[in-house]
């Protein structure tokens, strides 16, 4: 009877609750974007999003969740040793992807990385490792908006393509299995990644988390890792936002509104440092994103 009781009254939650209070639709200056379908209160969780792919940050591949990039427990000192999971779930969770890498030798490919300081080519190096284990689709990021590259850019991304697939061959893996590892998809992969990849920093959930999150404001290192969704990346950008996206002890988004919305109004991120001044905020946004930013503050020059 109480089990029942129990039941019911956690459906009517569920019901209550219903789909996320989002659709996605085409906007009038920013192709697609995200609309609220009825009215939100300040501070409300409208959804949240699972990464498509992530990838910790390179400085802190042994200091945080190798799956969910969830911070190890500690005093956040450099560690040795293999990569840390945070639970056997994600442990369970990253076996595919996990299991390709070891087969293969990656110190070309991270001396490469690291001497450049690029952190992009670690997430299309998963996502290919994820794609030969069968745990996603080649083309899964295909439905994301691509940035426009520069031909310096492309020839950069084709010296690292060739890289990450020599890696792949040295190690053996049959062509049937990498078929899908083409320059074009390379490219395709990274133009994708550049513009709709958010970089992860965690609020601090625990006393511990705190001291870990000031040792890594010491070191400059606050980002814990970048991650690349589905739904958070139709959301738009705009200099005063109604909603943010926030982080709590893993890379799951938490996509919350700001202030009171009404229904059918778009819901807008903020892309970049907003307390910066005009010209700092336009710069930014037509060399990091590329483009012009049609908000109400930009507008009016504020
Ligand atoms: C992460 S995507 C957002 C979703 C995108 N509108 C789409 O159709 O997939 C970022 C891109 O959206 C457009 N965009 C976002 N915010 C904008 C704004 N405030 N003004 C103009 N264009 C914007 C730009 O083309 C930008 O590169």
């Amino acid at each position: 009877m109480f089990l029942r009781r129990r039941l019911l009254s956690t459906a009517a939650a569920a019901a209550a609750r219903g789909p996320p209070p989002i659709r996605v639709a085409l906007t009038e200056h920013a192709g697609r974007g995200v609309f609220a379908t009825r009215p939100v209160s300040a501070g409300e969780l409208l959804h949240s999003a699972q990464p498509l792919v992530s990838h910790p940050s390179p400085s802190l591949l042994h200091e945080v969740c190798y799956n969910c990039l969830r911070r190890k427990p500690g005093d956040g000192r450099a560690s040795s040793g293999g990569y840390y999971f945070c639970s056997d779930a994600c442990r369970e969770h990253a076996k595919g992807f996990h299991d390709v890498e070891k087969k293969v030798d990656w110190s070309s490919f991270h001396d490469h990385c690291s001497s450049r300081g690029l952190k992009y080519p670690y997430m299309a190096k998963r996502l290919a490792c994820m794609v030969i284990s069968g745990a996603a689709n080649a083309d899964c990021l295909d439905i994301l908006l691509p940035a426009r590259l520069h031909r310096g850019t492309l020839i950069e991304m084709e010296e690292e393509f060739e890289l990450l697939e020599s890696t792949f061959r040295k190690a053996g893996f049959q062509e049937e299995v990498t078929t899908f590892l083409t320059k074009d998809w390379y490219i395709n992969v990274l133009a994708r990644v550049r513009i709709n990849a958010f970089r992860i920093e965690l609020v601090a959930s625990s006393y511990e988390d705190l001291l870990s999150s000031a040792a890594a404001s010491v070191s400059c290192d606050s980002s814990v890792g970048n991650a690349v969704y589905m739904l958070p990346s139709f959301y738009n950008h705009d200099c005063d936002p109604n909603t943010h996206i926030v982080w709590l002890e893993n890379a799951d988004a938490k996509l919350k509104a700001l202030r009171d919305i009404e229904e059918g109004e778009e819901l807008r991120i903020c892309y970049i440092d907003a307390s910066m001044d005009y010209e700092a905020r336009k710069n930014i946004l037509a060399d990091g994103f590329g483009f012009e930013c049609y908000c109400f503050r930009c507008l009016n020059r504020d």
